[in-house]
């Protein structure tokens, strides 16, 4: 009994430890080529190289006349230079010149007008006066216009051939327009692991139903598909399956036919009704941990069977909560290709007492802000594992260490943003 029990402490793992050994299992990423609306939200899988060089050609960087520096370098307001507008060149147009030009001419550009060779300079058209003498354009500056100001060069942006974007970027709306800037239309990125979700629990009901005697509406499979969905996981979430060992078997099952992942919620711990793990090792998988350090959440566990990956998270809804944020949030980034699939965490200070000893880290819904140059974070009240009412109000996860008597207001711990990224 005893080796049994030591076996079990053995498997019940760290956060970290946790993360870790799921993270290392999350196997070969394959890659797909999608068109760029698909790719936002994903991860790169090569690095995506310039094809042109950017800007493509010499521009204009504002409104006004591409000049010869050389021709305006006496300019003064004492002894203005008159120069003669040649040509007008417009966004899109060629970079047409009645060449050679002629000493003292100018060429009237706009803002991403291709600049004609001969000329070296933009001088803004509010730095000049333009005027006609007869039929004849010309332009009358009292300073000179440095050679290169308001040009941009080809390629100044970025030169053909340089890696624009490394593997593993995640593609949001920037990194998009980046690449369809230089004419690319489609991205090789890591396929989105497919996800099945099932909640178990005799006692759950669909929400939109009439809720009978005892029974609690389902939250947890909308939270976690909701969570997978923002993470770029393809998901489908189960109906509420009874805790029935036979019928969670079957499902387990076929959920590992159909998916890469399977998470559960519900029927984790140690009650009689408890089957998941049963299921799980009955099925032949191998257990990677049996519960974690931490409070909420320590029953939650997870196998893995023929490449495929059982979570099995706590019912409490915030134990549930905190095994997405911190387990199967990194997993599902690290099988996205995502270079670091781990939560961004940094310090701040406490500004009301956790008093809740634990012998786990205990993590908690939190809401933090900024002052005197410092995180401050409170703890929500009503934070209780079975708790969901505050949910919203949270806006960090803090975690309060293991063992003494909880937190004391003041006191330095480590926390995390959960404002979707
Ligand atoms: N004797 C012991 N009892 C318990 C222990 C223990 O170590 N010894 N651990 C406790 C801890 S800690 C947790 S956490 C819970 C976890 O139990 P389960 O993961 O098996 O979850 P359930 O018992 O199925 O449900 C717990 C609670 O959450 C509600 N729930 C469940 N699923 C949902 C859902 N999809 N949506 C909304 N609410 C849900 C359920 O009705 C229960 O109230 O065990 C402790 N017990
Ligand atoms: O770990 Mo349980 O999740 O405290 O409520």
């Amino acid at each position: 009994m005893a080796a049994i029990q030591e076996a079990e402490a053995a498997l019940a793992a760290t956060v970290e430890d946790a993360v870790e050994r799921l993270c290392r299992q999350a196997g070969d990423l394959s890659a797909e080529t999608v068109p760029l609306p698909e790719a936002a939200g994903r991860y790169l899988a090569q690095d995506c190289a310039s094809p042109i060089p950017i800007p493509p050609f010499r521009r204009a960087a504002m409104d006004g006349y591409a000049v010869r520096a050389a021709d305006t370098a006496e300019a003064s307001p004492e002894r203005p230079v008159r120069l003669t507008v040649a040509a007008e060149v417009r966004a899109g147009e060629k970079a047409w010149f009645p060449a050679p030009p002629e000493k003292g001419s100018a060429v009237r550009v706009f803002t991403g007008s291709p600049v004609p060779e001969a000329f070296d300079s933009v001088v803004m058209q509010e730095t000049v006066v333009r005027y006609e003498e007869g039929m004849r354009p010309f332009v009358r500056l009292d300073r000179p216009a440095p050679s290169g100001r308001h040009i941009a060069e080809a390629g100044e942006d970025c030169a053909a051939g340089a890696v624009l974007l490394k593997r593993g970027t995640a593609l949001g709306a920037k990194e998009i327009a980046v690449l369809a800037s230089f004419g690319i239309d489609r991205a090789a990125v890591y396929r989105r692991p497919s996800v099945v979700v099932l909640p178990i629990g005799d006692e759950l009901e669909l929400p939109g139903r009439p809720l009978p005697p005892s029974r609690v509406y389902e939250a947890n499979g909308f939270m976690t598909e909701a969570k997978l969905r923002l993470l770029g996981a393809d998901v489908r979430r189960l109906p509420p399956m009874p805790d029935h060992p036979a019928m969670i078997g079957r499902c387990l099952e076929q959920a590992w036919e159909e998916a890469d992942l399977v998470v559960t919620t519900g029927g984790a711990s140690v009650g009689k009704y408890d089957y998941v793990k049963w299921a799980a090792e009955t099925a032949g998988a191998e257990p990677l941990f049996k519960k974690v350090r931490m409070r909420p959440g320590t029953p939650t566990s997870a196998y893995v069977r023929g490449g495929k990956t059982l979570i099995s998270l706590s019912g409490n809804p915030s134990a549930c909560f905190a095994g997405l944020e911190l387990l199967v949030k990194p997993y599902v980034w690290s099988r996205m290709g995502r270079l670091n699939p781990r939560n961004d965490w940094r310090e701040g200070r406490l500004a009301a007492a956790v008093e809740k000893p634990c012998p786990y880290p205990r993590y908690i819904r939190s809401r933090a802000w900024m002052e005197n140059g410092e995180w401050r974070l409170l703890p929500l009240a009503n934070d209780r594992s079975g708790n969901i009412a505050a949910f919203a109000e949270a806006d960090a996860l803090a975690v309060v260490p293991a063992g003494g008597g909880g937190a004391d207001a003041g006191q330095t711990v480590r926390w995390f943003s959960l404002v979707e990224q």
